[in-house]
């Protein structure tokens, strides 16, 4: 096998830099916004009010400050962090700032204190809302007309909502995104994924909670029910994050939504129980799961386990620049080139929200950078992308 190349060193990183870009808006709107609906949601006391003002001013303006040694996570952030520490947020790489954003914002709700906001999620009261939505309510009732249709459009209606809803992701609504059900595909490998899932060890690293959840969920169903999949390995956060991400007690939450409904829900929500118990369906939630790095850096467990899997698919924009690398690649750059580090097939589910894009062909490339130069952070497009070893040799 020929030595993987490595090109993420020519490709910039992405940092917050620039007045204006993509991810200088996310510091400058999109942050306050979400401190705006916390503040909104929760009745946080002055001690959480100061500390939210004060994260806001000190990322959008200053330098980064280290954790307080006392902190659960210390070492672990002494060894993320010390690149950062002591040096502007606005010069660091867009992933590793806005990871510590999060990591800092629930310091500042008092999650990590000895007081009555200790282990509390703040963005359970929008994961809440969202589970209670007219929209929830219904992507439950769809299930029924998914269930009904023959097998191979029921298995590209599986795949489509399991994309699709990664729209359904609070940091782009709480930007005043809109979100319409499905745009186009801009690099669809759908064949290429299901020929994969020839019934092994699939692992999902999942993405958002609320009605993203419901459709990962609802595909895992499937894989294990179908026999496309022997066992499922569900990774998900450990701590809230990146405002809806799925922690374990959003799955829990998701399933109690679906067995409580009527129809096809219950059924499929009791299979997911049951395969819960049967350990065919194993929750994980690593600590890399929030970590301000790429899967390039993963640590060797996390390694192992996707090596055993007969394919690791990634849900959601965040993984996307995890996995690809945050970085403004030209968008013809080969999938399989960005992703030749890991160690076993890997596909990317994701609806694009932000300016990381691999793997266009180059007429698709050019259609889409003339039409409209911001379709990168629209979520007007998705891609389906599949990389194998065999693709790297
Ligand atoms: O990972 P997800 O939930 O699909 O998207 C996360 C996201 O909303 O956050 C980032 C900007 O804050 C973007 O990468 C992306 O739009």
């Amino acid at each position: 096998m020929s030595q993987p190349t490595v090109p993420d060193r020519e490709a910039p990183s992405i940092t917050c830099d620039e007045p204006g870009s993509f991810p200088w808006q996310v510091f400058h709107v999109r942050h306050p916004a979400l401190i705006r609906r916390l503040l909104e949601a929760l009745p946080y006391g002055q001690a959480e009010r100061q500390a939210f003002a004060a994260l806001l001013r000190e990322s959008q303006h200053d330098q980064v400050a280290a954790l307080s040694p006392e902190a659960p996570d210390f070492e672990l952030w002494q060894v993320w962090g010390k690149e950062q520490y002591g040096r502007p947020w606005r010069q660091q790489g867009f992933l590793w700032s806005e990871s510590y954003f999060y990591r800092r914002l629930l310091q500042a709700g008092g999650y990590f204190g000895d007081g009555g906001w200790r282990g509390v999620d703040l963005f359970a009261p929008f994961k809440h809302a969202e589970l209670d939505a007219p929209a929830f309510t219904g992507d439950l009732a769809a299930l029924d007309r998914q269930h009904a249709l023959a097998d191979g459009e029921r298995e590209r209606s599986l795949l489509m909502t399991a994309v699709w809803g990664n729209l359904a992701d609070l940091g782009f609504t709480i930007a005043g995104k809109e979100t319409g059900d499905t745009g186009a595909l801009a690099a669809d490998d759908s064949d290429r994924l299901w020929k994969l899932l020839d019934g092994g060890l699939v692992t999902v690293v999942a993405d958002n909670s609320g009605r993203e959840l419901l459709a990962d969920l609802v595909l895992v169903d499937h894989l294990l029910a179908a026999g496309r999949a022997r066992e499922v390995s569900l990774l998900v956060k450990p701590q809230p994050y990146y405002i809806s991400d799925a922690t374990p007690s959003d799955v829990l939450d998701c399933l109690d939504r679906m067995t409580g409904a009527a129809g096809a829900a219950p059924r499929i929500g009791g299979r997911l129980r049951q395969a819960l118990r049967d350990d065919r369906l194993r929750l994980r939630a690593h600590p890399f799961g929030c970590a301000p790095l790429g899967y390039r850096d993963m640590p060797g467990d996390l390694r192992e386990e996707f090596a055993a899997s007969t394919v690791t698919i990634m849900k959601g924009d965040l993984n996307y620049r995890r996995l690809a690398g945050d970085r403004l690649w030209p968008p013809t750059t080969p999938f399989a080139e960005v992703t030749a580090y890991f160690p076993g097939p890997v596909a990317a589910l994701r609806t694009v929200k932000s300016e990381v894009v691999t793997g266009l062909d180059r007429r698709t490339a050019a259609e889409l950078e003339a039409a409209d130069p911001s379709w990168r952070t629209s979520g007007t497009h998705a891609v389906i992308q599949v990389a194998t070893p065999r693709d790297r040799e």
